[in-house]
C-alpha cells in the first residue's frame, strides 16, 4: 500500500538523519520536506494553505502578504489540562505539574503517531531559539505535519538552512520536537480547513530535552519553539546550567538626559507583556525600545550583572484590545503586513478587525466562526485569544540590541497580575530574596489564554505557573540561590506591579498602557536612588508625590486608590498564600516560609 515516500532536502547530521527516518516510518506521511527558510518556499506554503482552505489571503493595500486562519473553534487555545511534565521521577515534576512516567506515556502516545500523518507532508524545521552566534547556540528541530506551523515558526524563530548547516558543522545536540494535529488523511479524503483532533497531549521528556505534542494545531501547543522548548524545557537546561528561562518581556528605557536602563516584567498570559514592551511613554523626552515581548534567557556576566536575550524572532501577540489608542507600536507592526492572524474577523474589504482595535464597530463583519457579524451580533467577532504573528523586526521601535547574541544587562525585573483588589500598583521588594517570595505568590485571574473558566484567582509564581519545567519548589530554590551566589549591588531590584485595580463600580484606578511609563521611572528612581518610598509591611511604596504625575489624567482620589495597600485585603491574601506554599509540603525552601512568616509579622504589627 505505502508508495514511496517523497523526501525533498537533507542532511548530513547522521543522528538527527536517522531520528527524522524513525518518525517517517512510524507516522506514514506522504511526503517529507525540510525546511530552509527561502521565500520561495514560503510563498509555496502560504499558496498551499490558502488552496487548503486554512488561510485566507488578506487584501494586499490593506495587510500585504498577510493571511487569516480560522481555527476549529475547539482549538484556540493552550490546554493546560493536556500539558505533562514526563521527568523520570514523579517528583521531579512537583505539585504543580501533570506527571506521567515517560515509558507510559511513550506507550500511550506511539500508537496515536503511527500513521497520524498519512496523506500529509511531514515537515523538518531545523531552529534555533537565541542567536545563531550565541556562545552556546540553543538548537531545536521541530517535525510537525502543519504547513500552517511552518508558516508561523518562520515568524517566531530563527530557522532553515543556515541553521542546519551549522548543526551539521558542530554535529549539535538539540531538542527534538514532534508534532501531530492527529488527522490523517485516507486514500482519497477531503482534508478540512484545521485538521485537528479531540484527543489533545502536550508532552515534554525533560532529561530526553524532547517534546511530543499531538492533537492540536494552535500557537502555544504546535510552536514548539515557543512555550515548550523556550519555557518548559529551558527551564530545566537553565537550572542545570545556572541560568534563568522566564516568561518576561525586556524592554529598554532612555530618559531625557539619556540615561539608559534595561527592565524585564513577568506578566501571565494576556496580562500585558506584549503592550508594556510596545509602550509609548506619556513623559516628554522619554523612549521605549522593545528588545522582547514574552521571553527572557537571562545570565549573568563576566561583569556580575544578569543579561536577557529574547530568544523569539517574533510575536504572537494577544489580538482583542489592541488598537490605535492602546497600543500604537503593534498596530504600526502589523500594518507592515508580513503576518498571520488567526481567529479574527475579517472586514468586506480584506482587512482584519477585532475587539477594541477601533471605538466604532464595523457595520459588517466576517466572524471568527466564518459567519456574518454585525455589531447587534451577540457573540464577538473575534475570539478572546486571538492573535497576530508578526517579524519582531517590524517593530518601529525595536532596540537594536535584540539581535545581539550577549544581550542586555538588567536593572528591574517587574511582576505583576491582574488583580481586582489587594495588589498596589507598585511595590519595591526589600531584596533579591523578598522579592523570589513575592515573585513566588504572584496571583492574577485567569485569561482566554489557556482553555477553562476565566477571572479566577489563582496562584501563579513567576508567571510561569503552567510553563515550569520541574518542580516548583526547586525553581523557586535556584532564584533563591542564583541570588545568593550574586554581588547585591549588581542583582536587578524587584517590583510587583498591577495595572488592572479596580474600584466599587469595576473600573479600572490607573490607565494603563503607556501612564505605566510613570511607574517604570519612579523604579528607575529608585535604583539610581533618585526618590524615596514609605516602608509597608508588604515592601516599599511610593507617596503620590513621589510619581511624577505631570499633566495625567487621574483623580486623586483614585491615584490614592490604586497605590494604596490595605491591611484588610492582605489579611486575607495571607491564608491563600499558606495554602499555596502547602501544596509545596517540607520541599518548600525554608527562606519562603520565614518570608511569610515575616510578612505576617509585620501585618500583625499594623493593628492597633
Ligand atoms: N487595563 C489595562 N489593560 C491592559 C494593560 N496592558 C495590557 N492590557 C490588556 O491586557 C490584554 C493582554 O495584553 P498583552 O500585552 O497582549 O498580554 P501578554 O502578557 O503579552 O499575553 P500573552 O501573549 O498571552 O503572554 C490586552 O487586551 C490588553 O489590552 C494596562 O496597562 N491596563
Ligand atoms: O502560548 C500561546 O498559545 C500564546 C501565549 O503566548 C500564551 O498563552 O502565553
Ligand atoms: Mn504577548
Amino acid at each position: 500500500m505505502q508508495q514511496q515516500m517523497e523526501i525533498t532536502g537533507g542532511t548530513t547530521h547522521a543522528e538527527l538523519d536517522a531520528w527524522v527516518k524513525g518518525v517517517a516510518d512510524h507516522t506514514q506521511p506522504e511526503a517529507v520536506v525540510w525546511v530552509t527558510g527561502s521565500q520561495e518556499e514560503s510563498a509555496q506554503i502560504n499558496a498551499t494553505l490558502v488552496e487548503a482552505g486554512t488561510f485566507t489571503r488578506l487584501a494586499e493595500d490593506k495587510k500585504p502578504d498577510s493571511y487569516l486562519a480560522l481555527s476549529d473553534p475547539q482549538d484556540v487555545a493552550r490546554v493546560e489540562g493536556r500539558t505533562f511534565i514526563c521527568s523520570r521521577r514523579e517528583q521531579d515534576a512537583g505539585p504543580t505539574n501533570n506527571w506521567m512516567d515517560p515509558q507510559e506515556m511513550k506507550d500511550t502516545l506511539r500508537p496515536l503517531f503511527e500513521g497520524s500523518m498519512r496523506g500529509r507532508t511531514m515537515f523538518v524545521i531545523p531552529f534555533v531559539m537565541g542567536h545563531l552566534d550565541a556562545e552556546d547556540p540553543k538548537f531545536g528541530v521541530e517535525i510537525t505535519d502543519s504547513p500552517y506551523v511552518v508558516a508561523s515558526m518562520r515568524i517566531m524563530a530563527r530557522i532553515g538552512s543556515d541553521v542546519l548547516a551549522r548543526m551539521e558543522e558542530t554535529d549539535a545536540a538539540y531538542v527534538k520536537g514532534l508534532h501531530s494535529v492527529g488527522a490523517p488523511l485516507a486514500d482519497g479524503e477531503d482534508d478540512v480547513p484545521w485538521p485537528c483532533n479531540e484527543t489533545k497531549y502536550i508532552v515534554h521528556f525533560p532529561e530526553e530535552r524532547a517534546i511530543w505534542s499531538y492533537g492540536s494545531g494552535y500557537g502555544g501547543n504546535a510552536l514548539l519553539g515557543k512555550k515548550c522548548y523556550a519555557l518548559r524545557i529551558a527551564s530545566v537546561m537553565a537550572r542545570d546550567e545556572g541560568w534563568l528561562a522566564e516568561h518576561m518581556l525586556i524592554l529598554k528605557l532612555t530618559s531625557p538626559d539619556g540615561e539608559v536602563h534595561y527592565v524585564a516584567g513577568a506578566f501571565p498570559s494576556a496580562c500585558g507583556k506584549t503592550n508594556l514592551a510596545m509602550i509609548q511613554p506619556t513623559m516628554p523626552g522619554w523612549s521605549a525600545e522593545l528588545v522582547g515581548d514574552d521571553i527572557s534567557w537571562m545570565r549573568f556576566g563576566q561583569d556580575g550583572r544578569l543579561y536577557a536575550v529574547n530568544p523569539e524572532f517574533g510575536l504572537f501577540g494577544v489580538a482583542p484590545g489592541t488598537g490605535r489608542g492602546t497600543n500604537p507600536v503593534a498596530m504600526d507592526t502589523i500594518e507592515q503586513g508580513h503576518s498571520i492572524f488567526t481567529n479574527v474577523a475579517r472586514t468586506p474589504d480584506g482587512d482584519v478587525w477585532w475587539e477594541g482595535m477601533t471605538k466604532e464597530e464595523p457595520a459588517a463583519l466576517t466572524d471568527w466562526h466564518g459567519n456574518p457579524w454585525t455589531p447587534g451580533s451577540q457573540v464577538k467577532a473575534a475570539h478572546p485569544n486571538s492573535r497576530f504573528c508578526t517579524p519582531i523586526r517590524q517593530v518601529p521601535t525595536i532596540a537594536p540590541e535584540y539581535d545581539d547574541p550577549r544581550g542586555v544587562p538588567i536593572s528591574a525585573i517587574m511582576f505583576g497580575g491582574r488583580r481586582k483588589t489587594t495588589v498596589p500598583l507598585v511595590t519595591q521588594a526589600r531584596d533579591w530574596q523578598h522579592g523570589t517570595f513575592i515573585a513566588s505568590t504572584l496571583s492574577s485571574e485567569t485569561t482566554a489564554a489557556a482553555t477553562g473558566e476565566v477571572g479566577v484567582v489563582r496562584r501563579d509564581p513567576m508567571a510561569m505557573l503552567p510553563f515550569i519545567g520541574y518542580n516548583a519548589s526547586h525553581y523557586f530554590e535556584h532564584w533563591l540561590a542564583l541570588g545568593e551566589g550574586a554581588d547585591p549591588d549588581k542583582l536587578p531590584k524587584i517590583f510587583l506591579v498591577n495595572w488592572f485595580r479596580r474600584d466599587e463600580d469595576d473600573r479600572f484606578l490607573w490607565p494603563g498602557f503607556g501612564e505605566n511609563s510613570r511607574v517604570l521611572k519612579w523604579m528607575l528612581d529608585r535604583i539610581e536612588g533618585r526618590v524615596g518610598a514609605q516602608e509597608s509591611p508588604i515592601g516599599l511604596l511610593p507617596r503620590p508625590e513621589d510619581l511624577d504625575t505631570e499633566a495625567l489624567d487621574l483623580s486623586e482620589e483614585d491615584l490614592a486608590a490604586a497605590l494604596a495597600f490595605d491591611p484588610q485585603e492582605w489579611e486575607a491574601e495571607i491564608p491563600l498564600i499558606q495554602e499555596w506554599f502547602d501544596k509545596f509540603g517540607d520541599e518548600l525552601p525554608a527562606a519562603l516560609r520565614e518570608e511569610l512568616a515575616a510578612l505576617q509579622e509585620r501585618l500583625a504589627g499594623q493593628e492597633v
